[in-house]
């Protein structure tokens, strides 16, 4: 058995307590063996973490990894005109080399802030698998459905790839890769195509993720059309399993947040995507309080404009309170349990806390930093003040993938100029 120790750091544990501890992990197993002091220092590799934080790495919840080669490419509008005139188009010039492109900027950057596994629904997912197996992280991967605007067999065709592609990735880098079928939307995905295909996910036992309630325009057209809320009608079309977890979740009323909690569907808030597209604000501690299991997700980086949880975790305590008007809403304690185990429980993944058996996956936060002192709270620090440059260390899977800010399983340079190269002739094309 090959071994690692974490020593010497402020270990957060999953009752968010916080002690002095080290921390055994087996590489092999990618496991946590025990936490404790004198753990015996015949580690065969170890990782200083003095004055510093050792938590769960974050879990990304939802985002569309490769977008980050749209970051900054449109901004300012709401999500229907700013998908359509603008983010659509772009995804349509974009090539299988664009897609790992950004697909690796957005991973390095999540290793940077202490990311390590993620929910993605893009297209091209061969790429980010590629992606995933040579950074080290984890990933739920889903090729996401659009079938409007495109004819019967196209629809049938990208319904199809998306049962294929979770089929054949499962279990794909040395089990870091798990799937889902993904259709886009409640209102981007005809309701023909939900009644074909998502039996067959339910028979190839592939969990379901997609975008719902995000903006009052996508629940209205489905009010109109069928008499039901957008969950209604998603529970009547088989899309609120426990397994199954929702992006967004902005426009919910009692009724769904009802249905939501006694089908323990769980739903992934994005904050900084809310705010920035001005789609509204989550009830996320009515959804708390009603028992639903909640995480946090970046979304894409075109609507953010970051990939940092660190960042999410803020913005959704901010927001949380504001949507609440209470200040006691979405405490740091919520919070810093939805970076965590809220996500990853959400994604069916067993991280997200730091327990002999659990996977040996952490963030470790540099406390030496003038906006983190004093310790008075750290619980406090990670939901209200870290940075994602304060993170000094990155492990998953019993693996270091950064340590002292150097990402050792990508070659950093590299990725930033691929991306800024492909970036420039996706521009130059579109702009043709
Ligand atoms: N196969 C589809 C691709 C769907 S991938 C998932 C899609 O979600 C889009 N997306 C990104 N952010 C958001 C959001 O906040 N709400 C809804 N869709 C988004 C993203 O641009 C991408 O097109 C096709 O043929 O177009
Ligand atoms: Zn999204």
């Amino acid at each position: 058995m090959t071994t690692l120790e974490i020593t010497g750091g402020e270990v957060l544990r999953p009752d968010t307590t916080v002690e002095r501890a080290d921390v055994l992990v087996d590489q092999d197993a990618g496991t946590i063996l025990e936490i404790g002091s004198d753990l015996g220092g015949t580690a065969d590799e170890t990782l200083d973490a003095t004055d510093s934080l050792v938590t769960p790495g974050f879990v990304n919840g939802h985002t569309h990894v490769a977008m980050a080669l749209l970051r900054g490419y449109a901004d300012d509008k709401p999500l229907e005109a700013w998908l359509r005139e603008d983010i659509w188009p772009a995804e349509g010039a974009m090539t299988p080399e664009d897609i790992r492109a950004g697909a690796e900027l957005g991973i390095l950057e999540m290793i940077k802030g202490g990311t390590t596994a993620f929910a993605d629904m893009y297209f091209e997912v061969p790429e980010i698998v590629a992606a995933v197996e040579k950074s080290g992280v984890r990933a739920v991967l889903g090729h996401g459905i659009v079938t409007v605007g495109k004819d019967d067999a196209a629809a049938r065709e990208d319904a199809a790839e998306s049962l294929a592609v979770a089929e054949e990735f499962d279990g794909a880098a040395d089990g870091r890769i798990s799937t889902v079928f993904a259709p886009h939307s409640l209102t981007t995905v005809d309701s023909t195509y939900l009644e074909e295909f998502v039996p067959k996910a339910r028979d190839a036992g592939v969990p379901v993720h997609y975008h719902a309630n995000e903006t009052e325009d996508e629940v209205a057209p489905i009010v109109d059309e069928h008499g039901v809320r957008p969950l209604e009608y998603a529970a009547e079309h088989g899309l609120l399993e426990s397994e199954d977890f929702v992006a967004h979740g902005v426009h919910v009323d009692d009724r769904e947040i009802e249905l939501l909690a006694e089908a323990g569907t769980s739903v992934i808030h994005c904050p900084a995507s809310n705010m920035k597209l001005a789609s509204g604000m989550a009830p996320v501690q009515r959804l708390l309080d009603a028992g639903v299991t909640v995480g946090l997700g970046t979304d894409g980086a075109a609507s953010n404009n970051d990939l940092s949880m660190l960042d999410e975790a803020r913005d959704a305590a901010m927001l949380g309170k504001l949507a609440a008007s209470d200040a006691s809403a979405v405490a740091a304690g919520s919070v810093v349990e939805m970076l965590t185990a809220g996500s990853a429980d959400a994604l069916g993944l067993e991280s997200g806390r730091i327990e002999p058996g659990a996977p040996a996956d952490f963030a470790v936060i540099d406390l030496e930093k003038p906006h983190l002192v004093p310790a008075h709270d750290l619980v406090s620090h990670l939901a209200y003040a870290a940075q994602a440059g304060d993170v000094r260390h990155t492990i998953c899977d019993g693996a270091v993938l950064m340590s002292d800010r150097e990402v050792l399983t990508i070659d950093e340079p590299r990725v930033i100029e691929r991306a800024r190269e492909r970036a420039a002739a996706l521009s130059d094309r579109l702009e043709e």
